[in-house]
């Protein structure tokens, strides 16, 4: 237990309709003041393990004079699907849900990207608010309104751009996270070092070890600390990108960077490895295509693998899927006709685009993140990717 992030931290992200990301502990009373007085009805979209902090949220709306409504959805990625999209839009039907009601996501990312895409198309956009529990939701996912689901063929392929009315982070809720969920999220956090913030990535460095070795409510108060600076460091990046760059015209693509490698690897794995795994592998390919394409040096990749791998995030994939790779890519928003785009860097800090590139350095690239294909033995560790 610690009192870390007892402090209320208040990021407004501007824009058309600005809104606050609020980071502290104990914020569920900040509820009924971001849904506002319009609403009547609101539905409260969760996994099974937020149960409880959905009920307490449940009582609280009730007790403040709303009618509100639970709706479990399925854990992680089996819940951005077009039918889990279909069985929320029933509910709302049947409660004749208007667009002066409101929704509010409880969860990790998937939960979020969900609960925000059906509240970007019911009834074409109702007012939605975020409560991110954990560290990936809270420093990237709730915030910025892109939400999605995925297709058979890719990662977020269906999705709308759909700001929240607020996002609470609420620290307390990462006591019951577990440590790769936790070290998932610090990948998010790496990236936004990488692309935005230098001192994220000393702070990472500094405390890695602790970080790895998350354990939740026994977390040393140093710890807890570095975890609350990080969160607010990589909201205000965020907030300041998506601030300037809603919809994704320019800017925002770097927020993108290890994703387009990153999501073309979930789908390969079927959404077995989480998210966060899938961005480290492809946050290095992202590097060594960069390296190998004279803009990135040697000792920033060298700082990619040292980093990643201090937390015990992957940094190789299997040799032998590339070609499906490679066509999982294709399908990236990011792509433009036949044209593949990444992000890459010059330099820490300094992210570009590379556009094109030769089908020769891409493979190239991927020779210096490959890896054989794992002998799936007694003991192995699978759907982890960690
Ligand atoms: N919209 C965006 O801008 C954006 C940004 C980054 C990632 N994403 C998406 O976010 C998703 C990944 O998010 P994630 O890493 O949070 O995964 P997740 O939502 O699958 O959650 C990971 C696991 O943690 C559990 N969990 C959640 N909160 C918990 C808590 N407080 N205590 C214990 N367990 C808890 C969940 O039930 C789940 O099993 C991906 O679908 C990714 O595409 C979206
Ligand atoms: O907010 C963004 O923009 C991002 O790209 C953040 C990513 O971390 C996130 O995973 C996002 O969902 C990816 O978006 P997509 O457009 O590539 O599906
Ligand atoms: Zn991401």
């Amino acid at each position: 237990m610690t009192d870390a992030g007892s402090t209320t931290t208040r990021v407004t992200v501007t824009g058309a309709s600005p809104y606050d990301v609020v980071i502290g502990r104990h914020l569920l009373g900040e509820l009924p003041g971001l849904i506002g007085p319009a609403a009547r009805k609101v539905l409260v979209i969760h996994p099974a393990a937020l149960a409880a902090t959905a009920e307490v949220i449940h009582e609280d709306l009730r007790a403040a004079g709303y009618d509100a409504y639970l709706a479990e959805v399925p854990d992680a990625e089996e819940a951005k699907t077009a039918q889990v999209a279909a069985f929320l839009w029933g509910i709302l039907g049947q409660l004749d849900f208007t667009r002066s009601d409101a929704i509010v996501g409880v969860g990790g990312g998937a939960t979020t990207d969900l609960a925000g895409f059906v509240a970007a198309t019911w009834l074409r956009g109702v007012r939605t608010v975020l409560v991110p529990t954990t560290l990936l939701a809270m420093v990237d996912a709730a915030v910025g309104g892109k939400t999605g689901i995925n297709t058979a063929e890719g990662k977020n392929l269906v999705g709308a751009f759909h700001p929240p009315a607020g996002v609470l982070c609420d620290l307390a809720a990462l006591e019951s996270l577990g440590r790769w969920d936790l070290v998932a999220g610090l990948a998010e956090v790496v990236k936004t070092g990488f692309i935005a913030d230098p001192q994220i990535l000393t702070l990472v460095e500094q405390h890695a070890d602790s970080l790895r070795e998350w354990a939740g409510a026994d977390a040393a108060p140093e710890t807890w600390d570095v975890l609350a600076e990080l969160v607010e460091r990589s909201v205000r990046v965020k907030a300041a990108v998506v601030g300037e760059d809603l919809r994704e015209a320019g800017l925002r693509e770097i927020l993108n960077y290890g994703h387009t490698l990153g999501h073309a690897i979930e789908l390969s794995e079927r959404y077995q490895w989480r998210h966060g795994a899938a961005v480290a592998v492809g946050m290095v390919f992202a590097a060594e295509l960069a390296r190998l394409a004279g803009k990135l040096p040697d000792d920033v990749v060298d700082r990619h693998r040292a980093i990643l791998t201090s937390l015990g995030l992957p940094v190789t994939y299997r040799g032998d899927r590339w070609d499906q790779l490679l066509s999982a890519m294709r399908r990236d928003k990011k792509s433009r006709g036949d044209l593949l785009r990444f992000v890459v860097l010059d330099d820490v800090a300094e992210p570009t685009r590379l556009e094109g590139p030769d089908p020769a350095l891409l493979a190239a690239a991927y020779a210096e993140i490959s890896k054989e294909p794992p002998t799936r033995g007694p003991g192995t560790p699978v759907a982890l990717g960690l």
